[in-house]
């Protein structure tokens, strides 16, 4: 194999586990949309993604690598909240 082939194998690999992790972030938040539905609160919460973002500083172990984090949990709660949207339009349907 080449270093090219054994670093995409790596990827993949790392993929399979962050998949099922992921897959939870995002089931955990369909109940979130439910909890949020009945207190009427809104699914953007400014406050909390600031806390998730000081974590995400906090957490990391390489302080280079935190803008490239910044960017892709900007991602995730995006499509966070999407989830959490069409969680919630499915419960008025
Ligand atoms: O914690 C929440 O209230 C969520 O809905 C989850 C989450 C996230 O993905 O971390 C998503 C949307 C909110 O704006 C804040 C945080």
């Amino acid at each position: 194999m080449t270093p090219l082939e054994q670093q995409r194998q790596r990827i993949n690999q790392l993929d399979e586990q962050l998949i099922p992790l992921l897959e939870e972030r995002l089931t955990v938040a369909t109940e979130i949309a439910t909890a949020k539905a009945r207190q009427h609160q809104p699914i953007y919460d400014s406050r909390r993604e600031a806390v998730v973002y000081e974590h995400i500083q906090k957490q990391a172990e390489q302080q280079q690598l935190v803008p490239y984090l910044t960017e892709i949990y900007a991602a995730i709660m995006q499509a966070t909240k999407k989830i959490e949207e069409d969680e919630q339009e499915d419960q008025h349907a």
